[in-house]
Formats: C-alpha cells, structure tokens, sequence
C-alpha cells in the first residue's frame, strides 16, 4: 500500500509534534472552550450560534450573560408554559386502553341499550336523570349522548374527572382538557343517543 497518498488517512506521515508544542495547543483549545455551553436550545433568550474550534464545527450557545440563572432554567420555562393541569391516573390491572378497546370489540351492549336504537332524539332532561353512579351515567359531547359508566375505570384520566362530566354537556370539559382525543371511536359502542336541540333549547311551554 502506498502511504504517501493523499487520500488514504491511515497512517499519519507527519512528524510528531514536540512536547513543548502539543502543551501550548492543549492550553490554547482548553482556553477557547472554556465559557461555551452546550444547551437545549430552549432557552428563547440565548440564539444558537455556530463555532469552531480547530477543525471541528458545533452548533453552540454562549451562556455567560445568563450565567446567574438557575440551572434548571428550561424546565422552568416548560412549566410556564404548560395551559393547564392533566394528571394521568395509573390504571388498575385489566383498565389499560388496549383492554378498553379489546372489550368494545366483544361486549354485546355497552351503551345499555337493550334493543332501543342509538338513534334516538334524548332531550337534556332525560340526560339530567342518568347523573347517578350505576350503569347508566350519561354525558353528552357534540350533540351525541353516551354512557360512560362502562368506560369509566378505562379513563386515562380518572373516575373523579370524567364524573364531573355525567348528567350534562361534558363538551366544554371534554375540549378543556384534551379536544385532540377520538372520543367518537373510544365510546362509538356506548352511544345511547342524539341530543335533541329543540328540547333542550326550547322546553315545553
Ligand atoms: C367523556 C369522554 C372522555 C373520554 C373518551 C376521555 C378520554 C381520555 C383519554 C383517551 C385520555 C388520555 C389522553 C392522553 O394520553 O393524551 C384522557 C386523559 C385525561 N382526561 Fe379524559 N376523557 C373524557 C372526559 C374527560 C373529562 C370530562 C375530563 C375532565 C373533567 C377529563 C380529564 C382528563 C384528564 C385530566 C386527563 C389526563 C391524563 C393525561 O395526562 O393523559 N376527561 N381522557
């Protein structure tokens, strides 16, 4: 093999430095180092900035104009930013969502149906009456009315939380705390009915 190649990198040709040279390079790298941080990029106040040292290239953030921060200042900043308070309750053995959907898949009659159809006009009175722990709570979202008692163990986050939404209009809290989650498929076998608007707009002279 040639050695002499420019290309082939596998043995060094140069002649090794003096002790004296590599001591003063070491102390100048150390020098210019010295006062870079690597960040998170969190921080909105301190811009990333590209640098160099010797041939090498890193994506850097300068925090000596912070440096009397705390520490854990990014994880204050995500705090800060967090909209509101969703404590995730650590389901029991046998309510994971896994076991949730496995039960929607082979239940028979989840909303409680017992032969009715799930397209039934219910007005907000009715709902009212389904607001008692048992077998039948009912919430309404979007218009549509279920039962949630099957799901309620199931609930990512807990009893007392979806409670909060049975016998009325849980939209409002359902959006609050996660507008993003596919209640329509998650309880689509605990349907019991279709709010009816004229009811619940205009009751009965
Ligand atoms: C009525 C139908 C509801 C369904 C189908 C439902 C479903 C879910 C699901 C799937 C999660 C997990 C979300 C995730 O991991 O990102 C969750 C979490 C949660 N839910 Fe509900 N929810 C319902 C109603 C409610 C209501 C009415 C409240 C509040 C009063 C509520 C409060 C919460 C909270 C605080 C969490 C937090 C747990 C976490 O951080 O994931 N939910 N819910």
């Amino acid at each position: 093999m040639d050695t002499n190649k420019d290309d082939d990198f596998t043995f060094s040709t140069a002649a090794p430095p003096d002790d004296s040279e590599v001591a003063v390079e070491a102390k100048d790298l150390a020098s210019r180092v010295d006062g870079i941080a690597l960040k998170d990029g969190l921080d909105p106040q301190v811009s990333p900035k590209e640098k160099t040292v010797g041939s090498l290239s890193f994506t850097v953030t300068d925090s000596s104009s912070s440096s009397s921060k705390p520490s854990n200042e990014s994880s204050e900043i995500l705090k800060a930013r967090k909209p509101i308070t969703r404590t995730k309750v650590p389901f029991e053995k046998g309510y994971s969502q896994m076991d949730w959907l496995k039960l929607t898949r082979t239940h028979p009659d989840l909303a409680g149906l017992k032969g009715e159809s799930n397209r039934r006009l219910i007005s907000m009175d009715e709902v009212k009456k389904h607001n008692k722990s048992g077998d039948s709570m009912w919430t309404v979202l979007k218009g549509r009315v279920y039962n949630v008692s099957p799901y309620m163990n199931f609930h990512p986050g807990g009893v007392d939380m979806l409670m909060k939404a049975v016998g009325r209009d849980g939209t409002f809290l359902f959006n609050k705390y996660h507008a993003w989650v596919s209640y329509d498929i998650l309880l689509e076998k605990c349907l019991v009915g279709v709010l009816d608007d004229a009811k619940a707009k205009k009751p009965e002279a």
